[in-house]
């Protein structure tokens, strides 16, 4: 590791406060009720339960969903036997990617004892505490029996990561390379360096893959595992080898496959010309690989080389895993992994990295998405698809061996679930999708050669989410298809709009848009332009005329001018005539909908009053109950600046227009989240509970309100959702993602259902 890194990773680690973990609570303690509930005497209540029936604890406990990290740190990555307390950095890193990619929560547990027989006892003791044990960096052979009697012991999953998730990563990328080489893993013959922990158990696995037992060598530190060799560890007979050979170099020739899981450096740039053609590296120790990938590509071009590490393609390593494998195994509250579970994941994880990768996956690396193939045998850790197929193949497994103590019934529900940890707005958007679907609309997509609108559609058309037409030069879109790895099918399950090579089209909606703008200084020559040349205007134009039932616009250029550009095309639904931007915000804590963010600079009472009503019909159409605070400086009449006053005047018109409307205000910002400090200032608020529509008296506060909470609160946004409009046309923001735009898309095509129900 350089100096910069281990700098950064110093000071990572050391701000803004020491390590990487805390404990959040999950229920309130704000009042004497509240801790008369989570305290004595109400607790009782819960103990009680769990007395009368042990699985009582899964629903009354955060046990369900807790997993124990444990080691005594005796092989801490590749850095050996360096104890517990140097170990806890590891550990507490495993805890936090068990909560980033699984939503699992997780103590890290360092025990200070080497004794296999102490460490079991300790660890058993653990049970009732725990969901899972996951045990990590454990050294080889104790390793072995260890997990073996807590198996025995535990009615909970025991899973050794370091054998199994490595295990499995190991065979998903061994499985993949074999048909990127055009290989068989009957025949290739394989060389370990290592013959622990890890090394072991990925042998065991290659061999339940169909790799013989004959083609497969395993080496450590003192050279060839070998028939015979003197003090050889019993968990080493039955993969020592008849043979002369006694060091590395002298097993290596003619091997396809070099496993790795020893220590840095140990495979030398002269023996590499030793191993057969077009062969796997798999150079797997952490933190220093047994060779670096840039001396093996020098050597041995035709080498798929795959490391543990982030830096370098082709990642194998557990953690694309065992946060996974745990969602899965917690679900369905298994109480073992069996083999059946890991070979389960191979295939996903196998299968994964055979279809093209997700534009979540591009812009976590850097905006290139990966396609399969020497550079790509293996997902990468990002890749949103990895929960939603390995959890469910677990639970699906662990179903089928008989280990589920409460297994799956609607897996299409389950999915839907664990769509929470992958895209946030999976939730939010579950209703919206359902009814977008039963309409299929024709959606445009004014940037049909955008990257992120193809990405995009690629999921509409997956999801069957709506009909897409790409607006766009057709030669271009086709090779951006392709470039992309996409599989869209233009003419099949996506239309491409070249409007240069459909003159009869260009002319109706020329006609069409002439008559809009002719009279508002538009003279013919411009029309013509605006609708060759503006993609605003030629969606808008298809949306207006009837050619599609919405539109999708914007992302690239100003948001403001798009916006004009659409302005004089859609017929609009508010008797004013305005239209007004709710953006939403998906936050780990909830949905919150800003408005107006866009569009009105400063609304009259009237405005907001009519924008009021609009946004909370849009909210009900995501399956929401509008809980609307009318936003101020100032708090119920403390202030009567003409701004504090139009919000109380927007009140009393909402108020009279929807007398079922949950309202009120005007308010302060917190007042509007946090019941307890609302009524304290008006103990009889017609508002309960939390906020979630939240209206501004400009936009400038709801704009700089809104970005502000996006920034803090890690939030993922939908939106701008344009409302007034006639017809359902979105302009998207220039920083928007693909999943951004699918996130219009499906707001878009509900609002096309909502219409074609009308
Ligand atoms: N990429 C990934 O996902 C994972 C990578 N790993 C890596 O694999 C390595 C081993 O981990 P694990 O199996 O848990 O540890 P173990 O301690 O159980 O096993 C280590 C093995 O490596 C051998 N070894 C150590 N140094 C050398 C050397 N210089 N030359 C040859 N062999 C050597 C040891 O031999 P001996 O018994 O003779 O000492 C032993 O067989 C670590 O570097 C770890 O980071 C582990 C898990 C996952
Ligand atoms: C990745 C891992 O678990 C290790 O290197 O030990
Ligand atoms: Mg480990």
């Amino acid at each position: 590791m350089d100096d910069v890194l281990r700098k950064a990773a110093l000071e990572y680690h050391l701000y803004p406060r020491p390590g990487k973990l805390a404990i959040v609570a999950t229920k309130r303690m704000e009042t004497s009720r509240d801790l008369s509930l989570a305290y004595s005497p109400g607790v009782a209540a819960a103990c009680d339960a769990i007395v009368e029936d042990e699985d009582a604890s899964f629903d009354l406990t955060s046990r369900a969903n807790l997993v124990a990290v444990i080691t005594n740190g005796t092989a801490v990555l590749g850095l050996g036997n360096i104890g517990p307390l140097a170990s806890k950095p590891v550990m507490e890193g495993k805890a936090v990617l068990f909560k980033k990619f699984a939503g699992i929560d997780s103590f890290d547990i360092e025990i200070n004892e080497q004794d296999p027989d102490k460490f079991i006892e300790t660890v058993a003791r653990l049970e009732p505490s725990f969901g899972g044990i996951n045990l990590e960096d454990i050294k080889a052979p104790e390793c072995f029996r260890i997990e073996q009697i807590l198996r025995e012991k535990m009615k909970i999953p025991v899973f050794h990561d370091d054998q199994h998730g490595t295990a499995i990563i190991v065979g998903a990328a061994v499985l993949n390379a074999m048909i990127v080489q055009g290989k068989k893993i009957e025949e290739v013959k394989i060389v370990t360096s290592g013959a622990g922990a890890a090394a072991l158990s990925c042998v065991r696995i290659l061999k339940a893959l169909g790799a013989s037992p004959e083609n497969i060598t395993m080496t450590d530190k003192e050279g060839v595992v070998y028939a015979g060799r003197p003090n050889l560890d019993p968990t080493l007979e039955d993969v020592a080898r008849v043979t002369d050979a006694r060091t590395l170099p002298e097993v290596l020739p003619g091997a396809d496959i070099f496993l790795g899981l020893s220590a840095p450096r140990v495979l030398k740039e002269e023996w590499l010309g030793l191993l057969a053609p077009n062969p796997l590296i798999l150079a797997l120790a952490n933190p220093e690989p047994e060779i670096m990938p840039d001396l093996v590509r020098r050597a041995r071009p035709d080498a798929i080389v795959a490391t543990g590490r982030s830096d370098f393609p082709n990642q194998v390593n557990n953690v694309l895993c065992f946060p996974f494998i745990f969602r899965g195994a917690l679900d369905v509250r298994a109480t073992a992994i069996t083999e059946s579970m890991k070979l389960a994941v191979v295939k996903a994880i196998a299968e994964l990295a055979r279809v093209e990768a997700s534009e979540a996956v591009a812009a976590a690396y850097g905006g290139h998405a990966p396609t399969f193939g020497a550079e790509y045998i293996i997902p990468k850790p990002f890749d949103p698809r990895l929960i939603m197929h390995i959890a469910p193949a677990v639970a699906q497994a662990a179903m089928d061996a008989g280990v589920a103590r409460r297994p799956i019934e609607d897996f299409e529900a389950y999915k839907h679930e664990l769509e929470r940890f992958v895209f946030r707005s999976g939730q939010l958007l579950r209703p919206v999708i359902e009814m977008a679907r039963k309409a299929y609309p024709r959606i445009v997509y004014a940037e049909g050669e955008d990257e992120r609108t193809l990405r995009a559609v690629q999921s509409v058309v997956d999801d069957r989410l709506a009909r897409p037409v790409l607006l766009g030069r057709a030669d271009s879109i086709v090779s951006r298809i392709q470039q992309l790895g996409l599989r869209l099918q233009p003419g099949k399950d996506v239309e491409i709009l070249d409007l240069d090579q459909e003159p009869e089209l260009f002319k109706r909606l020329l006609a069409a848009y002439s008559a809009k703008v002719g009279r508002r200084g538009t003279p013919p020559e411009a029309a013509i332009r605006h609708v060759r040349k503006r993609p605003t205007v030629a969606a808008g134009m298809l949306l207006a005329v009837g050619e599609v039932d919405a539109a999708i616009c914007g992302g690239a250029g100003d948001w403001w001018r798009q916006f004009q550009y659409a302005l004089p095309m859609i017929p609009r639904r508010s008797g004013s005539g305005r239209v007004y931007a709710m953006t939403a915000l998906i936050l780990q804590t909830g949905v919150l909908f800003f408005c107006d963010t866009h569009v009105n600079m400063d609304p009259s009472a009237e405005e907001i009053a009519e924008m009021t009503l609009m946004a909370a019909s849009s909210v009900r159409h995501f399956g929401i109950t509008p809980k609307v605070a009318l936003l101020s400086h100032s708090n119920f009449g403390v202030s009567n600046s003409p701004s504090a006053k139009k919000m109380r005047q927007a009140l009393s018109l909402i108020h009279a227009c929807d007398p079922e409307l949950e309202v009120d205000g005007e308010m302060h910002g917190d007042a509007a989240l946090v019941e307890q400090i609302r009524h304290q200032a008006l103990p009889d608020s017609t508002l309960h509970g939390i906020a979630n529509l939240l209206i501004f008296p400009n936009l400038d506060s709801a704009n700089i309100a809104f970005n502000l909470v996006k920034a803090t609160g890690d939030g993922v946004t939908v939106g701008p959702i344009l409302l007034g409009l006639a017809k359902p046309m979105h302009i998207a923001v220039p920083s928007v993602t693909a999943r951004g735009i699918i996130n219009l898309s499906a707001v878009a095509a509900m609002e096309a259902a909502l219409a074609a129900q009308k």
